[in-house]
């Protein structure tokens, strides 16, 4: 069984008032809609206490009009022909009615127009804004936490904009508009209505406060049991893997169950507090009929302008209950807005592009780390790299081993200008990276190729034109030749128009990283840096797509990074990192005869490989000299 919250009812409070009371949202947009299971009782409930409330209301307007007869006995004499008085007046009236249907259908369509255009121009710079953001910005975000202020913190704002012209404006001109004439009609009454209705409203909006905290509790809750539902989907296969859809629907059922408790209590809150405002709104309608209808008996005030009163007070109480909710809706716009902006107003401390030179002589590829210090911004008091000094001669190939959390990737991403250093310097062709054009480095000069290739959903051709915009057609099959990729993608019924499925989920692993190798080398990097590019691979995939890194490697200054040490033994030069700096480096033999660290881990994943391979499962060749590359 479905249930819906909030469940409005038939008030003084309109269902939209209340549910944007509550929730801090317009009524244009619509309230999240919350499914929970509910035993059958409160259904049965539900209609009758509906049909109560209804049919009480019906009684309302009868006894009413009893008391509207009896104030009109006293004015009959004064009454005239009524059809003839009341034919013009409703010609008035519906003209009135007429022109204030257009004019609000002309401002609503404009604000329409106008809001929708700023929600599109902020949601565009703010996106660009996210995009130019130092990885370091990213590190200590979290991804949902940026596409929330692209979705929900733009719709508050815009919400909120809108709103404020569209009730905001109105509501203020109706009270001062409509409080001058009652004040004209009766000054008594309006004394009376100038100091009930604000208390009421002041009692309304502490109410409305708890309610809306209890909203955000829930928006929260729901949030959560999102968050379970989209680890759970968008990890499918490992959830699948591991047999864990009865533990995982088990958690999803947990987070809903409690989502059930705070939406039930905030139904609760709504219900107590649409059936108070509809006491107190009513009670205020029955005490200005009984003054009002004393100044009537009095000679004071005609029938007449008791009905105008009514009507009159009537809009003035809605109008302040707009805006006391209004106030709400603003306080949350303004927030939202200042988060965006706050976003939009960050200047990464690496620029995209831009004010850097790019150098006019043909590059050479040689790269210098100088005594490089670095903590990763988010961990300001560990230091990754201690001093670091590391030189890659052009054309040749340094491979970079060592324990696991070395540093590394670190130093990949320091060549790449993720980040820079927090003393020292990395230089390409003797020039210091901070003053090259870092959008020409990464676009043009290095090429990366990691352990685990991120494809985007769409086609092969986009995917291995991503490194080049521009590249034609010949190059991409060139890059995918190179690559040894152009066989597989031609096998396939589409071709290089084959949609290679979010995150390339369509893809064998080796398929993926060959595409990966092609989006890299399309561009004709200078300086490639491998990061454990095979180690994922089975043995027949490694096979190919090491082919596929040797032809690639040829001429160019290559970084590998890798754990297998028997993948990089012909590598020109090999660099041991342990503590955050160079702790020897050589070429194989050199370092073998040397005795140290590196010989002590050939020594190690020798002694690892037999186990391995006597392993019924251990399918990939283990013996180091099976492994051996150009590298
Ligand atoms: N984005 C980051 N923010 C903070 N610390 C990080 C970040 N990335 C890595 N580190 C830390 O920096 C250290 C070096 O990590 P790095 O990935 O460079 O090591 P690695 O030698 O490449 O490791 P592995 O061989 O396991 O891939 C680790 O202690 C790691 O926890």
């Amino acid at each position: 069984m479905r249930v819906e919250l909030p469940v409005p009812a038939a008030s003084y409070f309109s269902p939209q008032h209340v549910g944007a009371l509550i929730s801090g949202r317009d009524s244009e947009r619509p309230f999240p809609r919350q499914t929970a299971t509910t035993p059958p009782f409160p259904d049965i409930l539900n209609w009758q206490l509906a049909l109560g409330a209804a049919l009480v209301n019906v009684q309302i307007p009868l006894l009413l009009g009893q008391l509207v007869e009896i104030v009109a006995k006293y004015t009959r004499e004064h009454v005239g022909s009524f059809v003839t008085e009341s034919r013009s007046l409703g010609t008035r009236l519906l003209v009135l009615y007429g022109i204030q249907g257009l004019l609000t259908f002309g401002y609503l369509v404009l604000l329409s127009h106008i809001g929708e255009r700023m929600a599109v121009d902020m949601r565009r710079a703010l996106f660009s804004s996210l995009l130019r953001q130092d990885i370091a910005f990213f590190d200590a975000k979290k991804t949902g936490q940026l596409v929330s202020r692209l979705t929900t913190d733009v719709q508050e704002f815009k919400s909120s904009f809108k709103l404020v012209i569209s009730q905001g404006l109105r509501s203020c001109t109706q009270v001062a508009g409509c409080l001058v004439s009652l004040s004209m009609l009766s000054p008594r009454l309006t004394l009376l209505l100038m100091v009930a209705t604000p208390a009421l409203m002041g009692v309304g909006t502490l109410m409305g406060s708890g309610l809306r905290k209890l909203s955000r509790q829930c928006q929260e809750q729901i949030a959560r049991a999102t968050g379970v539902a989209d680890e759970a989907l968008g990890n499918v296969r490992t959830v699948r893997a591991f047999a864990m859809e009865q533990r995982e629907e088990e958690r999803y059922g947990a987070e809903l169950d409690a989502c059930r408790c705070k939406a039930e209590e905030l139904g609760r809150g709504i219900a107590l507090f649409q059936g108070l405002s509809n006491i107190a709104f009513n009670c205020m309608v029955l005490g200005t009929l009984f003054i009002g209808g004393s100044l009537v008996a009095g000679q004071q005030l005609t029938g007449g302008d008791l009905m105008s009163f009514l009507v009159a007070s009537q809009t003035v109480q809605r109008s302040m209950a707009n805006i006391s909710i209004l106030f709400g809706q603003v306080v949350r716009g303004l927030s939202a807005g200042t988060r965006v902006f706050e976003y939009m107003a960050l200047h990464p401390c690496i620029p995209l592009s831009g004010g850097c030179c790019i150098p006019r002589e043909q590059l050479r590829g040689s790269v210098t780390f100088q005594n490089v210090c670095f903590s990763y911004p988010c961990r300001p008091g560990f230091e990754v790299l201690r001093d670091f000094t590391l030189t890659l001669p052009p054309g040749k190939i340094v491979a970079l081993v060592g324990q696991s959390g070395g540093g590394k990737t670190t130093v990949a991403s320091l060549l790449e200008r993720f980040y820079d250093p927090t003393a020292g310097t990395v230089m390409l062709d003797g020039r210091d990276l901070r003053t090259l054009d870092p959008s020409w480095l990464r676009g043009q000069v290095v090429g990366f190729i990691s352990q685990e290739p991120v494809l985007f959903g769409t086609s092969i051709m986009e995917n291995i034109r991503f490194g080049k915009l521009d590249a034609s057609d010949e190059e991409v099959y060139a890059a995918a030749r190179e690559a040894n990729a152009h066989e597989f993608i031609s096998s396939f019924p589409e071709g290089y128009h084959t949609i290679v499925g979010e995150r390339g989920t369509t893809l064998s692993g080796g398929q993926k990283q060959r595409l990966a190798i092609a989006r890299a080398l399309i561009k004709q990097p200078t300086v490639l840096i491998l990061d454990e590019a095979t180690s994922a691979l089975d043995a027949e995939s490694e096979r190919v797509v090491q082919e596929a890194l040797d032809r690639a490697s040829t001429g160019r200054t290559v970084l590998v990074i890798a754990h297998r040490l028997s993948t990089v033994r012909a590598a020109h030069r090999i660099v041991v990192m342990a503590k955050g700096r160079v702790w020897e480096a050589g070429t194989h033999e050199e370092l073998l005869k040397k005795g140290g660290l590196y010989a002590e881990l050939i020594r190690r994943q020798a002694l690892d490989a037999p186990l391995a391979s006597a392993s019924p499962l251990g399918g990939k060749p283990k013996d180091p000299r099976s492994h051996q590359h150009k590298f």
